[in-house]
């Protein structure tokens, strides 16, 4: 798998409506719509003899749909011809039916327009697919459906590249949804900035390698649009990690408090403890019910270990205000103790203790979310709670349920909203979300990460950035990213602890030393 966490991409992320109102004003402040389509097409254009000129391929089929994804792949094929390709072109339109821009590159066009729903593949060395761009507006219908498919079945077959114009035709720009049928590309060249549904899950694998080109459109289009999506990439948070200060102690580096399960399941929680040290953290208590102290303190060494017997036994360790952020859930066991110790973990209190809760924390609340918000809205500091898919729909079924939700996305918002905590709401495109409406999507994860304990190491990281006073949203985002991160430098294999020994990588590429 390619390093793609370390690609360089804008941060912010755009709907589709945001994306059309940037072009909008783009035109209305003087740049042409065909200056805009000109600059998609060069950009197309560039981007797919690199790949000719890489296959020694020179055939190409251009398949051109009715709006203006239709009209960049109508430029993209004259500039292609210049360049002495040989260029055949397909319309899912009849020419008569192209407006605007559209109808001006396709009338620019000097060769034959065949029909796309008729066209042969055979032949062709590289297909671009320009039938529809972020104007996708409702299901393909069943002809559309067909043609998307046999492109598929013929790239799978060939061997051959198909490279999508802005995104993947088919894919739902905005929610990253399959709209009846999508095409596979192997590249996809979008325009200004990334939208949503090039990185939420299924429309990020129909992407391949994902790049953004500069068409004319200014930066200081963003201001009016108030974005709030931004790529998980180090430029989020960077200039807000924590890094070790020469005249510094291990105190001023924060202290975290992982819990630890009972007897027979406590590696989960001394995993977290250990991500937690190697995040930063100056030191890690793990609090230990009695039985499990020996198993415990044999299997630590630079991780503490003290007694916490029950909700109580939690709230003494927890008087010590130096123990500044505090971790629930791996190996806790769901129970109505478990929940007594969160609600003790958040309970108000004079002095800002951070929390990250994950597995039984959340789970012991299924039954009663609305107990578990009303412990994270009171509690002191932030809150950061680490659902998978199954947690997510158990705690926060209204947000599932509720038709205006209609991506990943917008349910982690709606529960942090609801929850008033930063919600990491994991996957293989991990959105984090923040109640004051920021969210953050992970471009890349590898498979390897899904493996025992790898939420657990997780967990831990996120608490030892916390404990360093990273601001909640942030300190989620970054952690989630050096968990994806560790995990992409070790490679095939992997297991849990790997991550944690992979950390001291990370941190050597982040800090450039
Ligand atoms: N200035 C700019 O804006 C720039 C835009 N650029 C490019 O334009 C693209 C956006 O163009 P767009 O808005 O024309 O939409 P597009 O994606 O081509 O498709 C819409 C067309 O398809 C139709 N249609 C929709 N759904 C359908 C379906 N399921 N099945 C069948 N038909 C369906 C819909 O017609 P409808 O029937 O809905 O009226 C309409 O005709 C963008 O992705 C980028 O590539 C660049 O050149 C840079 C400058
Ligand atoms: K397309």
């Amino acid at each position: 798998m390619p390093a793609v966490l370390t690609v360089d991409l804008p941060l912010e992320v755009l709907t589709t409506d945001q994306m059309a109102r940037a072009d909008r004003l783009t035109i209305e402040g003087g740049v042409p719509a065909m200056t805009l389509m000109e600059n998609a097409a060069l950009a197309l254009a560039k981007a797919t003899s690199q790949i000719l000129q890489r296959t020694s391929g020179r055939r190409v089929l251009v398949l051109c749909g009715p709006g203006n994804n239709g009209g960049d792949g109508f430029v993209a094929a004259s500039l292609l011809r210049s360049q002495r390709y040989k260029v055949r072109v397909a319309s899912l339109a009849r020419l008569e039916e192209l407006r605007g821009p559209a109808a001006r590159a396709a009338a620019a066009w000097p060769g034959a327009v065949t029909s796309a729903l008729e066209c042969e593949f055979e032949g062709a060395d590289l297909v671009v697919d320009a039938l529809f761009g972020t104007g996708l507006a409702r299901d393909l219908d069943a002809d559309a459906c067909d043609l998307v498919r046999r492109l598929n079945r013929w790239r799978r077959a060939s061997g051959q590249n198909v490279v999508s114009v802005d995104i993947p035709s088919g894919v739902d720009g905005t929610t990253g949804a399959v709209r009846g049928a999508a095409v596979e590309a192997d590249a996809t060249v979008t325009f200004f900035r990334v939208k949503t549904g090039h990185l939420l899950l299924p429309g990020r694998l129909h992407c391949g390698a994902l790049a953004c080109a500069h068409i004319g459109i200014r930066p200081s289009a963003l201001e009016t649009l108030h974005v709030s999506t931004f790529i998980n990439a180090p430029a989020l948070w960077r200039s807000d990690l924590p890094l070790p200060q020469i005249e510094g102690h291990k105190y001023s580096r924060g202290h975290a408090l992982v819990v630890s399960g009972g007897a027979s399941f406590t590696g989960a929680a001394r995993l977290s403890a250990a991500a937690a040290l190697r995040a930063g953290a100056g030191l890690v208590t793990l609090a230990s019910p009695s039985d499990a102290l020996t198993v415990n303190a044999s299997a630590l060494t630079s991780v503490m270990v003290r007694p916490a017997d029950g909700a109580r036994g939690l709230a003494a360790v927890l008087t010590d205000e130096r123990k500044n952020a505090v971790a629930l859930g791996p190996g806790l066991g769901v129970s109505e103790e478990s929940c007594a110790k969160v609600e003790t973990a958040l309970a108000p209190q004079a002095y800002r203790r951070a929390a990250v809760l994950d597995a039984d924390a959340l789970s012991s609340f299924a039954h009663d979310p609305e107990r578990l918000w009303r412990a994270t809205r009171a509690a002191p500091g932030p809150v950061v709670m680490t659902p998978h898919a199954g947690e997510f729909a158990r705690l926060f079924a209204c947000c599932e349920n509720d038709g205006a939700c209609r991506s990943k996305l917008d349910k982690a918002r709606a529960a942090a909203r609801a929850s008033g905590a930063v919600v990491v709401y994991k996957g293989p495109d991990t959105v984090v979300a923040a109640p004051d409406g920021r969210a953050s999507i992970l471009p890349s994860a590898t498979p390897w990460l899904a493996t025992a304990g790898s939420g657990d190491a997780l967990t831990g990281i996120i608490a030892g950035l916390l404990a360093q006073r990273m601001e909640g949203f942030l300190a989620a985002s970054c952690a989630v990213w050096m968990h994806a991160r560790a995990a992409e430098i070790y490679g095939p294999g992997l297991i849990a602890d790997d991550i944690i020994a992979s950390l001291p990588h990370v941190w050597r590429e982040l800090c450039g030393r």
